[in-house]
């Protein structure tokens, strides 16, 4: 049993509390300590002044000590509870640290894939949400309390020492006991797949809500009232879950009033038959009353409320950090990366599925793109084609074969100093709350270098480079998705002026009108010169202007050659490319070539 304690998060929780400040820990378990203390003082200093009340001694000196002792609880009521608010506020603040940390840190993305961890993770983030328990600031303060009425309880039935033995056993014993009877009518379990599903939907509904990005859908679909009713129907779900849960139940209800009436009534009579017979003077029979009604406090039923929640959060944070370490990590090599490419990057048999057990999405895919040269990767929705180069960007590891670089598999380089080599605009590029500046260079750069990008893509008006692309901030303004695109396409210019050797290009102009378009291409040929290029694009027009071009099916290419030998192969890169010149006309494509 008490290898079980031990176990238990909450007291693995206190054990987390300096972490979060180390000096406000310190006081705010020294407050619970004094608060919880000075009520049996106060009681042992009742009797004393009642003795001296019957003997006719001096009181003034016991009334004065009373007295402060009674302004001092008051006082430190208060002042217990700023401390546990900035406590609560300080433990967030790290957990989200912490929590940032996790899912950030990871050099893959396995983590943030895994059933198991995003529902952890849904779990840890109520700590701030207090979608289903209090906030932290809250649950410091109401654990506070609690914790000092279990100090204050059981100090009093210390007290009851004084009177007999079995007193504090007898008495303390049964107002403890309801803590773990009533244990089940306060404690939910938040673990289950029914709860996490609620909350999730719950998180989902008010993010749809409240986030620009769902907007124009909700308004344009006349959404708002679904969006606020999914909302409350999944809100009420889980009030009704933890309802459900943590009924009260009659049965340790009737049990427990048993029990702590039994207990006091035997010890009260004790009491009475003792202050009868003269055993007991008035004195103290009046101190031990108050201490038997004082040591209820430890019935400290108000703990399971808060202290499970805040537990559990702190403990998931705690389980999900090596957890998400390992399912994100990437086997790490150390080689450093150079200049590489040299010669060739080579995909040997390459094989890849999302999940353990889940569809091969590669299938043993064979691949060699030259260093300096230009690939077009072209196939069906859903053929692979990302996949491919987000292996490339070491996001993922193969789970069959290997990626060669100038004859070295991938997972020997570091993965910092490989993906430094590389660039890219993925489809779903990242549109950030910040000025044009940082938008195209994350890590900072010289304002020259970040014109230059812009110019390279064609976003040189778009905004200053202090204007934040945002609408909602002061001077913010929102871009159209084509400007977006080539402010993503600077970043990716201003990386390669930085020196990365591999550029992948993931449907870069799909949000560019045709003329745009031809624009771009001009100017990314200047640009990745000499630069390993991986384009993807559903546009012949532009594919065809790469050095090479593969075509992927089922997770393999099943053709690879240049436009012409393509073509003339007859294939299905010519039967796609016919199609697609037949519906749009070919007569408008740039006369661009996408090679050194
Ligand atoms: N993160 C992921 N987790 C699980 N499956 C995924 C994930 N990303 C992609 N897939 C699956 O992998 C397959 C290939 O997806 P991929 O994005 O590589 O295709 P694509 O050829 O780039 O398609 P598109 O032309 O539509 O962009 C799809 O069946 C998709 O459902």
């Amino acid at each position: 049993m008490i290898a079980s304690l031990r176990r238990r998060d909450e007291w693995r929780f206190f054990g987390e509390l300096p972490q979060a400040g180390r000096g406000l820990a310190a006081a705010w378990f020294g407050l619970i300590l004094l608060r919880g203390l000075i009520p049996a003082v106060f009681v042992v200093f009742v009797g004393l002044l009642v003795d001296a009340v019957r003997r006719g001694a001096p009181i003034t000196a016991l009334l004065l000590t009373l007295g402060v002792l009674f302004v001092v609880l008051q006082v430190l009521a208060p002042a217990h509870g700023q401390v546990s608010a900035n406590l609560g506020d300080r433990l967030t603040g790290w957990l989200n640290d912490r929590l940032l940390a996790s899912t950030a840190e990871p050099a893959g993305l396995g983590h943030l894939e895994s059933p198991e961890l995003t529902d952890d993770l849904t779990l840890a983030r109520d700590f701030e949400l207090g979608l289903s328990g209090p906030p932290m600031s809250l649950a410091m303060s109401l654990i506070a309390g609690g914790l000092v009425d279990l100090v204050a309880g059981f100090c009093q039935a210390v007290v009851l020492a004084a009177y007999r033995w079995w007193a504090p056993l007898l008495v303390g014993g049964a107002w403890l006991s309801t803590h773990w009877l009533l244990r089940r009518s306060t404690v939910w379990d938040r673990m289950t797949g029914e709860v996490l599903d609620a909350q999730r939907y719950v998180e989902y509904s008010y993010r749809l809500a409240m986030d620009t990005p769902a907007a124009k859908e909700v308004r344009l679909f006349g959404l708002a009232g679904w969006v606020v009713d999914r909302f409350a129907a999944s809100r009420r779900r889980l009030v009704d879950i933890r309802l459900r849960s943590t009924r009260l139940h009659r049965r340790w209800i009737l049990l427990t009033v048993a029990l702590v009436a039994g207990a006091n009534a035997v010890f009260f009579w004790s009491l009475a038959q003792d202050a009868a017979a003269g055993g007991l003077g008035p004195a103290a029979t009046i101190a031990f009353a108050q201490a038997a009604v004082g040591a209820s406090a430890l019935a400290f039923g108000g703990l399971n409320w808060a202290l499970p929640h805040a537990a559990e959060a702190v403990m998931t944070v705690r389980r999900l950090e090596p957890a998400m370490r390992k399912a994100g990590a990437l086997t790490g090599g150390e080689r450093p990366a150079g200049r590489m490419p040299a010669t060739e990057i080579r995909f040997r048999g390459v094989g890849f599925s999302y999940a353990p057990g889940s569809a091969e999405v590669l299938d043993g895919l064979d691949l060699v793109v030259p260093a300096g040269s230009s690939l077009a990767v072209v196939g069906a929705n859903g053929a692979g084609k990302t996949t491919l180069v987000k292996l490339l960007c070491r996001l993922y590891d193969p789970t069959a074969g290997r990626i060669e670089v100038d004859g070295v598999d991938l997972r020997e380089l570091d993965p910092a100093s490989w993906r430094g080599r590389v660039t890219a605009i993925f489809q779903d590029y990242v549109k950030y709350d910040l000025p044009l500046r940082e938008n195209v260079a994350p890590l900072g750069g010289d304002d020259d270098d970040v014109r230059a990008a812009l110019a390279g893509a064609g976003a040189e008006r778009v905004a200053g480079l202090d204007t934040v692309l945002a609408a909602g901030y002061d001077g913010g303004v929102d871009l159209s998705g084509g400007q977006w695109q080539r402010v993503a396409l600077a970043r990716v210019l201003h990386a390669v002026r930085g020196g990365a050797g591999v550029v992948i290009l993931d449907e870069p102009t799909a949000q560019l009108d045709v003329r745009g378009e031809a624009e771009i291409f001009q100017r990314l040929l200047s640009a990745t010169k000499g630069r390993t290029t991986i384009l993807i694009s559903h546009r012949f027009s532009t594919v065809r202007h790469a050095d090479r071009i593969c075509v992927l099916e089922e997770g393999r290419v099943v053709e690879s050659g240049t436009h012409d030998s393509l073509m003339a192969a007859g294939g299905r890169y010519r039967t796609m490319f016919t199609l697609q010149a037949a519906r749009f006309g070919d007569e408008e494509e740039p006369d661009v070539r996408l090679r050194t």
